[in-house]
């Protein structure tokens, strides 16, 4: 699905006929104009809340304010029409692999749940293929949650490699991991992939690796420890998303920007983020998930569920990979002129940040209190029916 092939080429356009009519249309062109960096902020957009953006240096005086104010207002995002606008057909002439492919590096001796979450969640989500580079210990038991996924025991931690090994053996995961990289739409990196030196310095070259060949990446869990202590990594790169919860975004900020996490200028702090580490996107995750691609910041604060079990951040990196792909696609495939086209990253973080609450919503709703993240996995295709049918 890497590159746009004409599958989805057909029903946008016949889409276009249909929403053309619709309500939808119209608040499909309110969300694309409000997304879109240029766009004055419209002032009835519901839900916005302005914030006061601390000047970004090399601009001046009035032009500076009113960038500053447009680049801080937080738009609740029509999260619902993003999810309708991005999610492909289910087309009987498309073949398997159009409706993504996608990889998960993580889980080592201690985390396999969280490697697991992430590729079930891209599958349920609506991939077709959803694989997982583990280390050895790892892989049998991801492969006993599932004979849905691709499991590869290709990484080592340094227990098990001799001093003398090591370049040989960190060179031999690159190749092995290189041979499928150009396949995959988008890869999830960090889900419970642990902290060993040896292990991160190998992740590290295939994270320049995926870099080099211009496939999005989503930086959780782990990933996001490795990326805050080597910046490098994702610095420029458009493509790459950071899902930072409460912790892991405090992190951030710490090394970034040399300071504390200010609630008062919450906005302000999340544009400055992105500056600094240059392109990226951050989906800050909390009562509301706040996304900011240094061009807009948006939020989707749909209520989910009271539950905080630990693995829902999961089903998010590997949702929020599925639908990356899904709205680099339809970007792709809709030819918009390059300075209109809103960014896929933005576009995926919306639709995933819906879709994992509307699930925990249902899940909650059935189980209450005792609702884990496997029953929030169970109502993500429901959640993403309801907004968006199979069939019509
Ligand atoms: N089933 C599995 O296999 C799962 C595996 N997972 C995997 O585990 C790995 C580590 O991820 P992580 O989130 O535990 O690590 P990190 O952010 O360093 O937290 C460390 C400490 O920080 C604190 N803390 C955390 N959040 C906070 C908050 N919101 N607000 C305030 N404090 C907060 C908290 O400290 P405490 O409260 O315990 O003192 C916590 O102990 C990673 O690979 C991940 O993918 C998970 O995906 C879950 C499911
Ligand atoms: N305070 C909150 N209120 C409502 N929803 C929340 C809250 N905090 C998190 N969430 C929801 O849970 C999702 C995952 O966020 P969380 O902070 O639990 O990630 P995480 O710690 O990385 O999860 P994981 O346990 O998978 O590592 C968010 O996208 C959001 O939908
Ligand atoms: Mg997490």
């Amino acid at each position: 699905m890497s590159r746009p092939t004409g599958a989805w080429r057909h029903q946008p356009q016949h889409r276009g006929r249909m929403w053309a009519a619709s309500p939808f249309f119209r608040r499909q062109l309110v969300l694309l104009r409000s997304l879109l960096p240029q766009s004055p902020p419209p002032s009835s957009v519901a839900g916005c809340r302005f914030a006061h953006l601390s000047s970004p240096s090399g601009t001046s005086g009035s032009l500076r304010a009113a960038r500053a104010m447009a680049a801080a207002t937080v738009y609740e995002a029509d999260a619902e029409a993003v999810v309708r606008r991005i999610t492909p057909p289910l087309d009987r002439a498309r073949h398997k692999g159009q409706a993504g492919k996608i990889a998960v590096i993580g889980g080592c001796r201690e985390y396999t749940g969280a490697p697991y979450f992430a590729a079930i969640s891209a599958l349920k989500v609506g991939a077709d293929l959803s694989h997982v580079f583990c280390t050895k210990d790892a892989a049998t038991v991801i492969k006993s949650y599932s004979p849905e996924l691709i499991v590869h025991p290709i990484l080592e931690e340094s227990y098990s490699v001799r001093d003398d090994e090591r370049a040989s053996v960190s060179s031999k995961i690159l190749t092995e991991v290189a041979k499928w990289m150009e396949r995959f739409d988008c890869i999830v990196v960090g889900p419970g992939l642990g902290r060993d030196s040896f292990l991160l310095d190998c992740v590290s070259n295939i994270m320049k690796h995926a870099r080099q060949a211009n496939i999005p990446t989503v930086v959780d869990g782990d990933g996001l420890f490795l990326i805050t202590n080597n910046l490098g990594l994702v610095e420029g790169n458009p493509l790459a998303i950071l899902t930072p919860n409460v912790y892991e975004y405090k992190r951030l900020v710490q090394k970034v920007l040399n300071c504390d996490v200010n609630e008062e200028t919450a906005s302000e702090q999340l544009m400055e983020l992105c500056h600094k580490i240059g392109g990226v996107t951050i989906m800050q995750k909390g009562k509301a998930d706040v996304i900011c691609d240094g061009k807009t910041v948006t939020q989707v604060s749909t209520f989910g569920s009271p539950r905080r079990c630990g693995g829902q951040g999961d089903i998010l990196s590997g949702s929020v990979a599925v639908f990356t792909s899904w709205a680099q696609h339809f970007i792709l495939s809709n030819e918009q002129p390059t300075e209109k086209r809103v960014n896929p990253t933005t576009l995926g973080c919306i639709a995933g940040s819906l879709l994992l609450r509307k699930a925990a919503s249902l899940a909650f709703e059935k189980n209450k209190r005792s609702t884990v993240t496997t029953d929030i996995i169970e109502f993500l295709g429901k959640s993403l029916e309801d907004i968006c049918p199979a069939e019509h």
